[in-house]
């Protein structure tokens, strides 16, 4: 009897182990991390109430924990939206890893952005190009007007162009088309970058630590160009480097 409750102990702990783990790494490099970071503060603590048997300190925690998760809830529902409508629709689908029609139209669309980036670059005409791969990006189209074109290096030049009414905000690309520009994304979190850079680099690594999309950066200001994946960016990337990363990124999952 003591030693199947002993195992139904050990089997929820391991259960709730795992299940903390994927949250924090599902959550990490968003706000909803630090807020589950403060409900593992709870949870322990109920839990030592509970355990020690201090009934009326467990009672009082576990009315904050409710009217905080409630608060959390109502508060982060953007963000769980997001997450809940990325990781259940949008799983990685192994039958397509490429996904445009033929591996040459995937070389074709690389070269067509990295001219497109150089030339934003020498003209120091500032940019933000997001690539979608897996993660469905409806959400941010939304933000800006939808466009439906063939990609091409004089059409971006031209959106991000100061005079252009679209110039402001971001530019979605599906597979070799632009879906959309004048698009708002979420801005970087992290304190080490919102004191290093602008809103463009922010809004830039922003979406990459919300989805599994690219984006690329031109500095308005210096002229560099920068590509963020996973919250993650690498700034100031020659020419042959982009291409490199691209050829190894830009594909489905
Ligand atoms: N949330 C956002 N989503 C998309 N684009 C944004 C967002 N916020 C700002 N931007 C874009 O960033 C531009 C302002 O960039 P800002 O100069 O603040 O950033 P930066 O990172 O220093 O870039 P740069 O080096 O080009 O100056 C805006 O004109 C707008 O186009």
């Amino acid at each position: 009897m003591n030693l199947s409750v002993h195992w139904r102990w050990i089997i929820e702990l391991i259960l709730i182990l795992y299940l903390s783990f994927r949250l924090f790494s599902i959550t990490k490099g968003t706000s909803l991390y630090s807020v589950l970071k403060f409900l593992m503060v709870f949870f322990i603590i109920a839990g030592l109430a509970n355990f020690s048997g201090l009934k009326e300190l467990n009672f009082i925690w576990k009315v904050i924990l409710v009217a905080y998760i409630g608060g959390a809830f109502i508060v982060f529902q953007p963000e769980l939206r997001r997450l809940y409508v990325n990781r259940a629709y949008h799983r990685p689908d192994s039958t397509s890893r490429f996904f445009f029609h033929s591996e040459e139209d995937r070389t074709k669309f690389i070269d067509e952005i990295t001219i497109a980036c150089q030339t934003l670059s020498r003209k120091k005409v500032g940019a933000l190009v997001v690539l979608e791969r897996n993660n469905d990006l409806r959400d941010f189209l939304q933000t800006g007007i939808a466009i439906d074109a063939v990609f091409s290096s004089e059409l971006v030049y031209s959106i991000f162009l100061t005079e252009s009414p679209l110039h402001d905000g971001a530019v979605i690309v599906k597979e070799n088309r632009i879906i959309a520009a004048g698009c708002i994304l979420p801005l970087a979190e992290k304190t080490e970058v919102k004191k290093l850079v602008g809103t463009r680099h922010r809004a830039g690594i922003g979406i990459t630590e919300q989805t599994d999309a690219l984006s690329l950066v031109v500095s308005e200001t210096t002229g560099k160009v920068s590509i963020a994946v996973q919250g993650k960016m690498a700034w100031d990337v020659e020419t042959s480097t982009l291409k490199k990363m691209l050829r190894i990124l830009y594909r489905k999952l």
